[in-house]
């Protein structure tokens, strides 16, 4: 392999305060969108920043598994629709009593009112049969596919774009829709569209399905038995 000489380097160190300011915002005021998109059109210039951002992301091997499908078509995106309204009747069905009912109270998409559909997906065969770092877990293709989803959703939150993940599928379903080929795996179909408002706190939380959880509580010291001192 060549040497590597300084001039591929570049100065690192702490963003400026407002910069910092804008990513951490970027972070916690990232939401998941299902009801409040806007049908305008997304300018072809900003839907490939937010691709940018996407094929930005750490991958395993630096293999980049990823493909993206846009799917503006209406009638498309309505059976991508029905395919998830019969996945989602099954998923009502593994809830029981009360809980069935919020579920069914809960909107979970928004693939035919937001005006861009993506489908995300995972070629698992992208960086020949041996993958430096996949050695050992063969799901590390995935993980890096889910990476430059989050980076296209805080590149989305910062452009003022929705983005809404809808996983509620039959796989199958979604692949012959797309005519994905057999060895490729769906990652995540996702709406997106502009937004004026959004939710300030998960809206799992805000309709009482589920709250967030006490960092405390998640984090240990050293080894699993052990909690930090803070
Ligand atoms: C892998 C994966 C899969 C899904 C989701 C997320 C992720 C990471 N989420 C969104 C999820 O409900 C949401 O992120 C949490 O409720 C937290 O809310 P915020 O994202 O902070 O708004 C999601 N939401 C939804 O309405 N329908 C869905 O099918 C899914 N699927």
């Amino acid at each position: 392999m060549p040497d590597e000489p300084m001039d591929h380097m570049v100065r690192a160190g702490a963003f400026s305060a407002e910069e910092r300011a804008a990513i951490y915002r970027a972070i916690e005021t990232r939401r998941d969108v299902r009801d409040q998109f806007l049908p305008d059109p997304l300018p072809d210039d900003l839907v490939w920043r937010l691709l940018s951002a996407a094929h930005h992301a750490p991958s395993v091997g630096f293999m980049q598994p990823w493909n993206f499908i846009l799917v503006r078509d209406a009638e498309r995106r309505e059976e991508v629709w029905r395919a998830f309204s019969r996945a989602n009747e099954e998923a009502a069905g593994m809830f029981s009593g009360k809980r069935r009912d919020d579920y069914r109270a809960l909107k979970l998409e928004g693939i035919r009112k937001a005006p861009l559909g993506i489908c995300v997906t995972c070629d698992p065969t992208r960086g020949g049969p041996v993958v430096l770092g996949r050695t050992h877990n063969f799901s590390m293709d995935r993980y890096s596919t889910v990476c430059a989803i989050q980076n296209l959703w805080l590149a989305a939150r910062a452009e003022g774009v929705g983005v809404g993940w809808v996983s509620i599928f039959h796989e199958d379903e979604l692949k012959r829709i797309l005519a994905i080929p057999e060895h490729v795996e769906v990652i995540g179909w996702f709406c997106l569209g502009y937004v004026d408002t959004l939710y300030g706190e998960p809206e799992l939380a805000v309709k009482g399905w589920r709250q967030r959880l006490p960092l405390e509580d998640l984090v240990f010291s050293e080894t699993w038995q052990e909690r930090p001192a803070v």
